[in-house]
């Protein structure tokens, strides 16, 4: 019997995954244990954000979302695998650069905009609070107070206590208390969860204006396809990992009009996993086997032989 063997191109050196990036986890894996019971919230995740991008997170309820934003907020911390932001190895970081990481590198915003707040402070008292345990000089945290309220659009309610503002403007004030001393990182946990669509809008613009105003690096969480249509890149976690991703980017049309395109992709791991998606496999009919071929794309994936039906 002669086996044909697939001809394969020189071999490329790989680039290390993510080098120059400000965000990169990889195979990277949070086990929680309750009694005998394990749960595998993240099962060898890999993402890489580089600086300046703002992309979003999707997924089913339970699929790994919060805990990989928790993770890279440095509230939790991994089983296994890799995880740097910035210059801190997550899984290495000792209790008191895990307070410096949490203070300078990361801001972080939770889905409950008043669990961000402290009822009894008002808007600028609270931008001001992390600064003040920064050790931040008084001059420089009045003016950045002002600035990061403006910049929100929520210069109006620098006096307000939570209380008496609307779910919105808590949310651009949680935010702008999250960068309150300059973090290369915003992390959001659903911060459309309680508000209704206009609302949302807002909140989404104020992130945008963040990421490309102010050079902030946001990775948001989100069941909301209003943010996560708008954005130019959502990754998709399915079970632990992530399964796809979505890159939009503006295209001019035959007739000169700019529109978005958007094109999902597969993601590979370093181990060379695929997940096809379940629409292809039923449309392809792939089962347990499948034969990849070379050529002529660069790699096409067609049902095996036997499981042809
Ligand atoms: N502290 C914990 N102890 C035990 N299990 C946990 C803990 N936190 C999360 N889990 C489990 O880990 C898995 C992933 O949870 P996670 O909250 O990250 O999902 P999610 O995608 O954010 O879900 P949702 O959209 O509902 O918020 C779930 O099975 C969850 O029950």
């Amino acid at each position: 019997m002669t086996i044909t063997p697939l001809s394969l191109p020189q071999p490329r050196r790989a680039p290390e995954l993510g080098r120059e990036a400000l965000i990169v986890c990889e195979s990277l894996v949070r086990i929680y244990q309750t009694g005998s019971i394990e749960v595998q919230a993240l099962q060898g995740l890999d993402l890489v954000v580089e600086s300046g991008e703002m992309v979003a997170v999707v997924g089913a309820s339970g699929s790994g979302k919060s805990t990989l934003l928790s993770i890279l907020a440095g509230i939790d911390a991994p089983t296994a695998g890799r995880a740097r932001v910035d210059r801190w190895d997550l899984l290495a970081m000792s209790r008191a650069d895990r307070v410096r990481y949490r203070r300078h590198t990361v801001g972080f915003v939770r889905q409950q905009s008043t669990s961000n707040l402290v009822p009894y402070l008002t808007a600028r008292q609270m931008v001001d609070l992390p600064m003040t345990a920064a050790r931040t000089p008084a001059r420089t945290r009045r003016a950045r107070s002002a600035e990061l309220l403006k910049a929100l659009g929520v210069a109006e309610c620098a006096d307000r206590r939570p209380a008496q503002m609307s779910g919105g403007q808590q949310m651009r004030v949680a935010v702008a208390v999250a960068l309150a001393n300059e973090p290369r990182v915003l992390l959001a946990d659903e911060p459309t969860g309680e508000l209704d669509t206009a609302t949302s809008a807002e909140v989404l613009g104020a992130l945008r204006d963040v990421n490309r105003q102010l050079g902030v690096t946001v990775v948001v969480v989100t069941h909301d396809p209003e943010i996560s249509g708008k954005v130019e890149r959502t990754v998709a976690i399915r079970d632990g990992r992530t399964s796809s991703e979505v890159l939009r980017r503006a295209a001019t049309a035959a007739d000169g009009d700019v529109g978005m395109v958007a094109e999902e992709y597969a993601v590979m791991d370093r181990a060379g996993r695929v997940q096809v998606p379940r629409e292809y496999r039923e449309a392809l009919a792939l089962t347990r086997r499948v034969r990849l071929v070379l050529a002529p794309a660069p790699v096409a994936i067609r049902p095996a032989p036997a499981d042809r039906p």
